[in-house]
C-alpha cells in the first residue's frame, strides 16, 4: 500500500498543512505533519468555544466508526511551551488515500492560546517515534507505525517547498521528486526524535568546509533552522548588516542585503545540502521595517540542533523507519 498528499505552506512557510480525513462519514481537517512529536491530536467538539477560532472541529459523536477509549487521556507540551490535552478515540484516518482503520485520535478538550490563534491549523499528526506518545495509561502508535506493516516500503518522504505546495508520500520513494542520489545517515530514535549527526557545514560556495559534528533532529513542525551559536556566528559574520537583536529575540539583517550567503550542511559521503541565502530572510521584523528576522537562529534554548523547515525545504528527505535512517537528496 502507499499514499501521497499535498502539503501547503502558510505565509512565510511558517508551517505546512495537509488535508486529513477522519471518521465515517469523513470529516476533513487540515493538520500539521510534525516529525518532532508523536501525538495525532485534533481540534474537537469537546473544546470550549472560547478556545476555538475558526478551526474545523472533529466530532467523534458524528462518526459511526469512533470508539471512545474510556479512561484514556493525553497532554502534550511543546518546546515553545504551547500545549494541548484531551480524550482519546479510535477511529479511521486517511491521509493521501492511505487509510488506518484503528488510529488513536486524540480529541482536544484544552488548547493553549498559540493553537487557538492559529485558525488554519486544526491539529497535528506526530510522526516521531511512538515511544514519546503522551496517551495514558498506555501510549499509542503513530499513524505511520500503524500503516507501516501494510506499506510497499517502510518509509515516508517530505518534499517541502519555499512558498509553494509540496508533497508527503507514504510507503514509496518518488524518483522524479529529487536530483542526484539520496545519501542515508543513521538515526538514533532513543528520545523519540529523528536524531542524526551532520559532519559539518560551509558558509558560501567559496567557503571552507567546517568539520564539526552537529547533533540534531529533523523536525517538519519547527519553522526555523536552529543551530549551535558557533555556526550562527560563522554564518552571520558574513552578512554586512547582520546583528543579534535581543529585542527581536535573534539575528536580523537588512532584508535586501546582497551579501547573504548560501549555507551548506553535510550529510554523509561528502554530500552537502545547499540552503539558498534567500531562505534565510525569514520575515520582516516589524511592519514597515527594512530588517528581516533570520531563518537560522541559535539552538541554545533547546540543547540540540533542530533542522526545521528552512533546512528541510532545501531537500527531499526520506524518513526510513524500517532501517532507522534519514535519506537526504537535492532537488
Ligand atoms: O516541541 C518540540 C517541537 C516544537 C515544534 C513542533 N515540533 C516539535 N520539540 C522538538 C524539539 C525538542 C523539544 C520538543
Amino acid at each position: 500500500d502507499r499514499g501521497s498528499v499535498q502539503n501547503s505552506p502558510k505565509l512565510y512557510d511558517v508551517e505546512y498543512l495537509m488535508p486529513v480525513s477522519l471518521g465515517t462519514p469523513s470529516q476533513q481537517l487540515n493538520l500539521d505533519l510534525d516529525t518532532g512529536s508523536s501525538d495525532l491530536w485534533v481540534f474537537s467538539t469537546l473544546l470550549k468555544e472560547s478556545m476555538v477560532n475558526g478551526q474545523t472541529l472533529y466530532n467523534p459523536n458524528a462518526s459511526t466508526t469512533s470508539d471512545k477509549m474510556e479512561g484514556y487521556t493525553w497532554k502534550i507540551t511543546y518546546g515553545d511551551q504551547s500545549y494541548s490535552s484531551g480524550d482519546v478515540y479510535i477511529d479511521t484516518v486517511t491521509i493521501g488515500d492511505l487509510t488506518v482503520s484503528t488510529q488513536a485520535v486524540e480529541a482536544a478538550k484544552v488548547v493553549s492560546e498559540e493553537f487557538t490563534a492559529d485558525s488554519d491549523n486544526d491539529g497535528l499528526v506526530g510522526l516521531g517515534f511512538g515511544i514519546i506518545n503522551t496517551v495514558q495509561p498506555y501510549k499509542q502508535k503513530t499513524f505511520f507505525e500503524k500503516a507501516m506493516p501494510g506499506l510497499d516500503s517502510p518509509v515516508f518522504t517530505a518534499d517541502l517547498k519555499a512558498g509553494a505546495p509540496g508533497r508527503y508520500n507514504f510507503g514509496y520513494i518518488d524518483d522524479d521528486a529529487y536530483s542526484g542520489n539520496i545519501t542515508y545517515v543513521p538515526v538514533n530514535s532513543t528520545d523519540g526524535f529523528w536524531r542524526w549527526v551532520s559532519p559539518g557545514f560551509q558558509v558560501g560556495s567559496a567557503g571552507s568546509f567546517n568539520s564539526t559534528r552537529i547533533h540534531g533532529i529533523a523536525d517538519t513542525g519547527t519553522t526555523l533552522l536552529l543551530l549551535p551559536d558557533s555556526v550562527c556566528d560563522a554564518f552571520y559574520s558574513q552578512i554586512a548588516s547582520a546583528e543579534y537583536e535581543p529585542s527581536q529575540g535573534g539575528y536580523t539583517f537588512e532584508c535586501g542585503d546582497p551579501t547573504v550567503p548560501d549555507f551548506y550542511f553535510g550529510t554523509a559521503n561528502g554530500q552537502m545540502i545547499r540552503i539558498p541565502g534567500s531562505y534565510m530572510s525569514y520575515s520582516k521584523t516589524d511592519t514597515g521595517s527594512s530588517r528581516c528576522f533570520g531563518g537560522m537562529q541559535s539552538d541554545s534554548g533547546v540543547g540540540f540542533t533542530i533542522w526545521g523547515d528552512v533546512a528541510l525545504k532545501a531537500a527531499f528527505v526520506v524518513f526510513d523507519q524500517g532501517s532507522e535512517q534519514l535519506g537526504w537528496a537535492e532537488k
